[in-house]
């Protein structure tokens, strides 16, 4: 694990926060009918701890997530960030959904888009600089800052997101396919932050993505959602070590069992 660097938002500042959901279920009315989306869903994430949440297409992920996010309450259970129980989104999580392009302000600077929030944190004007340029040097992305969103490239913007949440010292990340939309070497780049971002400041990260290959080689665990309602059919341990890398990892063994195994429960849940 590397040490903390002076480019960290908050040097020295290892994140601290559990996540815990316990017999999360959603459903959503659709006119007038239930739609039960998902039950019993039972998740802790420690801090430090990479999750990828993977399952078939319209399983409930993003819903999940967004329960996790606070954005959306969950119809029974709870989630709980530390000790108290969520109700509404908190500054330690940071959400990073697939579309970049909407998530940034095009009619602000980059360096600008990254420290905006910390204004409603009273945040100081000068600090809020030093924080936003902190957090765009820890995604590399330091002397991006004075662009606009539109002058990055897609793999720019995301780095420029996830800043964002940084600077606004998220702990936990939650993400929905945050890298479907870059080409394959940006986002094996992308993915590597990841591995980064937890190594140097302990970030805790619950991924959802409909690539296996990412999901295994993030992942410390890998949760398969399936089924109508939706249940966790399985949970696979990744034992990869903390230190990963593109070119050899994908080919150790324990990569391609893991790999298999999540295959396998996607297309035969029982
Ligand atoms: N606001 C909503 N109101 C009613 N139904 C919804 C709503 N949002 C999603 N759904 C339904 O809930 C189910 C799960 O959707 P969700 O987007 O969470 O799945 P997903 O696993 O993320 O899908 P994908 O992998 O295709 O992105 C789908 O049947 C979807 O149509």
């Amino acid at each position: 694990m590397s040490t903390a660097s002076t480019t960290d938002p908050a040097p020295g500042a290892i994140a601290q926060t559990r996540l815990s959901v316990s017999g999360l279920g959603k459903t959503y009315m659709t006119g007038g009918e239930p739609h039960e989306i998902f039950r019993g869903i039972e998740l802790a994430v420690e801090p430090g701890e990479i999750v990828s949440v993977v399952g078939p297409s319209g399983v409930g992920k993003t819903t999940l997530l967004r329960c996790l996010a606070g954005l959306l309450a969950p119809t029974t259970g709870e989630v709980r960030i530390g000790d108290a129980p969520l109700t509404e989104p908190v500054p330690q999580m940071g959400v990073v959904f697939q579309d970049y392009s909407r998530s940034l302000l095009p009619w602000m600077r980059t360096r600008e888009n990254v420290a905006f929030p910390l204004e409603s944190k009273g945040v100081k004007k000068s600090e809020r600089r030093e924080m936003a340029e902190r957090s765009l040097e820890s995604v590399g992305l330091g002397g991006a800052g004075r662009k606009y969103p539109w002058q990055l490239s897609g793999g720019m913007q995301q780095r420029a997101s996830i800043a964002r949440a940084l600077a606004y010292q998220a702990e936990i990340f939650l993400m929905d396919e945050p890298f479907a939309s870059v080409d394959a070497q940006t986002r094996f780049d992308l993915e590597d932050l990841v591995l980064d971002l937890r190594a140097r400041l302990g970030i805790s990260f619950v991924l959802v993505t409909h690539d296996i290959d990412e999901a295994v080689y993030l992942a410390d665990r890998v949760v398969v959602l399936s089924g109508k309602p939706a249940e966790v059919v399985d949970v696979v341990q990744v034992d990869l070590g903390a230190e990963r890398d593109q070119l050899t990892t994908k080919t150790l063994p324990e990569f391609g069992e893991a790999r298999t195994r999540v295959l396998r429960r996607i297309r035969r849940p029982d």
